[in-house]
């Protein structure tokens, strides 16, 4: 389990180890964690590192490891970038003798330009968890001068990227980010996770802060959350999920619905379906049962195009919305919610079916500003966010990185998962997610953890049904089955 902290709890943590040390000792623990770093990274194969340093304490620890750096022979030049810098670095950094460029505004000189395109290691120190979103403006061309061969290794976060991983910004991006102690939301999150590369946490021994701001869960953690039957449990106790979905037109999407929930294990299905589907399910999961019964839990929409679903699915879905059941809303099934359930609910959007259900119940921004297309490619786990406040629901939003975001006031951690190949991304997939997690809520898992969880399960069963290569939604939902029994079988940590 990998587990985030707001900026504003790192920074009391920090403080509060801080102010039981002598003056530095933080920094000097940090930079001496990044100097090791670096020269592990550089090994053999090259001698030219380019560091560079913004205002802050960030610039203050790439100062302090440059100095390191220089003294272990290395070649380098530390470029000085903000309109003032760490005094005691800069003083470390001069005396080991690294050679000192500025770059506070304008277009870059041609020393430092023909050492970044040179380098062969980049030492990113411009901004850390004071940075605003966004490179400083002489800064913008930055990451076009960084030679094709340089590693670029990140002082905590790499500069430009929003600490709270909220605003999707301009940012360097890094082969590598160093933090210290504590990851932040920057690292886990969908729009600058990809920044990040890979995370390398340096222990400075700052202890976790309470609260939890963004979690991920590993393979090892599935087995202590997933509900394995009891010698004492049957088919209902299992807990049996009723399936609204597809339609005369969409008769594929209960099958990946239904496969993926039959096949990681739920007690049962019930489909809601017309003739169509409904023959082809008969075919295709026997296992499934057919109309309306009682049920632990209600997966409503794939598939289900309103205006077209027969009376029966729509009277179903109403009554499972107004009843006090979990149910998951994917697709043609979000359309069907006006506002809080009072019970809990799963909403599985896509960003275009997020824009749409924000849009139609005029949910806002903060600010008041209505929600478009520019806010949710810019903040789309904000507006998660106001649409999970809004309906008092935990929304699932999907991606390469998926991310599970519960209403505000339920001061749960965002989840985000990032555990699936990009041939993911496939027609039907969201089908076979939909069932998964479906089954889990019907398994009695809370939004958050059924929305999580079968991200994660949903992302294992694709990369195992065609390792390193493409996946079609229906062997993700014959896979996800076997996903789960790998994942049991795991040791645990
Ligand atoms: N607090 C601590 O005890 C420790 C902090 N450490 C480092 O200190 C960093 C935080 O230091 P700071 O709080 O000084 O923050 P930063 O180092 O991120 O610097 C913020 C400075 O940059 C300016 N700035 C922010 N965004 C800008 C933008 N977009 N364009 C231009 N200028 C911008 C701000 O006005 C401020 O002067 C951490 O990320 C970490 O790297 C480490 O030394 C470990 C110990």
């Amino acid at each position: 389990m990998m587990r985030a902290f707001a900026v504003a709890d790192v920074r009391a943590a920090e403080e509060a180890v801080r102010a039981q040390l002598p003056e530095g000792m933080l920094m000097t623990r940090a930079a001496e964690g990044l100097a090791e770093v670096a020269m592990a990274r550089l090994g053999r194969h090259g001698s030219r590192v380019v560091v560079l340093a913004g205002p802050g304490d960030n610039g203050g620890d790439a100062l302090y490891a440059a100095a390191a750096l220089a003294g272990d022979d290395l070649n380098v030049l530390a470029v000085l970038t903000g309109p003032a810098e760490h005094q005691g670095g800069l003083e470390a950094a001069t005396g080991a003798g690294v050679v000192i460029e500025e770059w506070r505004d304008g277009p870059a000189g041609d020393a430092v330009t023909g050492a970044l395109a040179d380098a062969d290691l980049v030492i990113d120190g411009i901004l850390g968890i004071g940075g605003r979103p966004g490179l400083p403006e002489h800064l913008r061309n930055l990451p076009d001068l960084i030679g094709g061969d340089a590693f670029v290794l990140a002082v905590d976060l790499p500069s430009g990227c929003d600490p709270a991983g909220l605003v999707r910004s301009d940012s360097i991006y890094a082969d590598e980010t160093v933090t210290f102690s504590l990851a932040k939301p920057v690292h886990l999150m969908p729009v600058s996770e990809p920044a990040v590369g890979m995370l390398t946490v340096v222990d400075i021994d700052v202890p976790d802060p309470d609260a939890i701001a963004v979690q991920r869960f590993s393979h090892q953690d599935v087995a202590s959350l997933w509900p394995v039957p009891g010698p004492d449990d049957d088919k209902y106790s299992r807990g049996v999920l009723g399936v609204v979905a597809g339609g005369e037109h969409y008769t594929g999407a209960p099958v990946m619905a239904v496969t993926a929930a039959v096949t990681v294990g739920v007690g049962m299905v019930r489909y809601v379906g017309p003739d169509a589907p409904t023959h082809l399910l008969r075919q295709l999961v026997p296992e499934a049962v057919f109309g309306e019964g009682r049920v632990q839990a209600w997966a409503i929409g794939s598939g289900l195009v309103v205006d077209d679903a027969s009376s029966e699915q729509l009277r179903v879905a109403a009554e499972a919305i107004a009843s006090d059941l979990p149910v998951l809303l994917d697709a043609g099934g979000l359309d069907l919610i006006e506002g809080p359930r009072h019970a809990p609910t799963l909403l599985t959007p896509h960003a275009g079916e997020l824009l749409r259900l924000a849009k139609r119940l005029d949910i806002r921004a903060q600010d008041g500003a209505t929600i478009d297309e520019r806010l949710m490619q810019l903040q789309p786990t904000v507006v998660a966010g106001l649409v999970a406040d809004r309906l008092d629901a935990t929304v699932l939003l999907k991606g390469s990185i998926t991310s599970v975001v519960s209403p505000g006031a339920s001061e749960l951690p965002t989840y985000t998962q990032a555990d699936g190949p990009t041939w993911l991304a496939t027609a039907g997939a969201g089908d076979a997610l939909a069932g998964i997690c479906g089954a889990l809520l019907a398994g009695g898992l809370p939004p958050q953890l059924a929305g999580a969880v079968g991200a994660l399960v949903h992302g294992v069963a694709a990369d195992q049904a065609n390792p390193g290569g493409p996946v079609r939604a229906l062997d993700v939902a014959h896979q996800a089955g076997r996903a789960v029994a790998h994942l049991l079988s795991l040791p645990q940590e």
